[in-house]
């Protein structure tokens, strides 16, 4: 069984005489397993150390300030949620979140055939007597992790023989995007439990932080196998939008966590790349050599994805959060509101 995964440096797409190498390098680890470690990426290690601190900071704060902020009082799904509330494939996740998405005004005049519009919005805010430096580090990290994260969006599309920019239409402005800082309590008694359950991610690609506990697991064919934490690099993976913008080409891989053993909680940070809420999934018209290896995207029906992309980012908000979605939309879905 294979445990170690992939690293790809991002660096040497800026190297001229390194760059061919990379772009196979990347299309083919994209392409055997989807998942992999980025270094290279540029990101400023005071700026991951500060994200860290913050995001612990978060949850060290007292229950109740947490609970002010609980995703309920948000119709856009942003805030916190509390260990057990998220349920994933029809069982509760044991960790605690909270979802910051990018902090823009409401959609005014939301049309009924676009409910989707609802998603953009505010975010909710620890008090900033108790986390001045929260909203701050939280807008710059999401600001950086974007640029990286379009960077090696660009390097996907060059190494599929794409212009680079041929995805743009799903990081125009308004910008999408999802930072979820995590907590998973460590518990000797329920280890092996689901931290969250198995899952793709639904949108285009994440870059996630782990800390040094470890407990990611990446589904494959031979079977589920560990991604241990790598120091300062990214964990890639692929969304659900790139598996069917390529066809099938570039698979979106399950992964899941299990609940930390021992007595050390672990901390993630998740920044997902998500798609402008207007936009369509676009097919690429990849050559005939990587076209014969497109089998077409792996069809989930209990999930089915929708091409208007706006659609499936709330329809996957419902799923995931369902007190959310009975408060606010009880009438929007209703056929996804019991799926798994
Ligand atoms: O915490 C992690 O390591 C993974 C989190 C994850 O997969 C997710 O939130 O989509
Ligand atoms: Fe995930």
């Amino acid at each position: 069984m294979k445990n170690t995964l992939p690293v790809i440096d991002l660096s040497k797409v800026d190297h001229p005489e390194e760059r061919a190498a990379f772009y196979t390098e990347l299309r083919q680890t994209a392409r055997n397993i989807g998942f992999f470690y980025l270094v290279g990426h540029g990101v400023n290690l005071a700026q991951i150390r500060q994200m860290e601190q913050q995001a612990r900071a978060f949850f060290d704060l007292p229950q109740a300030q947490k609970n002010r902020l609980n995703m309920v009082h948000s119709p856009q799904f942003r805030g916190y949620t509390g260990s057990k509330e998220e349920i994933t494939r029809n069982q509760p996740d044991h960790r605690e979140q909270i979802d910051l998405g990018a902090e823009l005004p409401v959609w005014e005049h939301i049309p009924e055939d676009k409910p989707w519009l609802h998603l953009q919005g505010p975010n909710l805010w620890p008090d900033a007597t108790a986390l001045p430096e929260f909203k701050s580090t939280v807008l710059d990290y999401q600001h950086t992790l974007r640029q990286v994260a379009i960077k090696l969006l660009r390097a996907f599309l060059v190494a599929l023989g794409q212009p680079e920019n041929a995805l743009d239409d799903l990081i125009a402005d308004p910008a999408v995007h999802l930072l979820k800082l995590v907590r998973y309590p460590a518990s000797a008694a329920q280890a092996d439990a689901q931290g969250v359950g198995a899952h793709k991610d639904t949108d285009i690609l994440t870059l996630l932080l782990q800390d040094e506990v470890g407990g990611l697991q990446v589904q494959t064919d031979e079977g589920w196998i560990d991604v241990p934490p790598l120091q300062d690099a990214f964990v890639i993976n692929i969304g659900e939008i790139l598996e069917l913008a390529t066809n099938g080409y570039l698979r979106a891989n399950v992964h899941r966590v299990i609940t930390p053993q021992g007595q050390q909680d672990r901390y993630s940070i998740a920044y997902f790349l998500a798609p402008n809420l207007n936009s369509h999934v676009t097919l690429l018209n990849l050559s005939t050599e990587l076209k014969q290896l497109a089998l077409g995207p792996e069809a989930d029906p209990n999930n089915p994805m929708l091409q208007q992309l706006g659609a499936n980012s709330f329809k996957s908000r419902l799923r995931s959060h369902k007190n959310v979605a009975d408060k606010y939309y009880p009438q929007t879905y209703p056929q996804t509101r019991n799926a798994s």
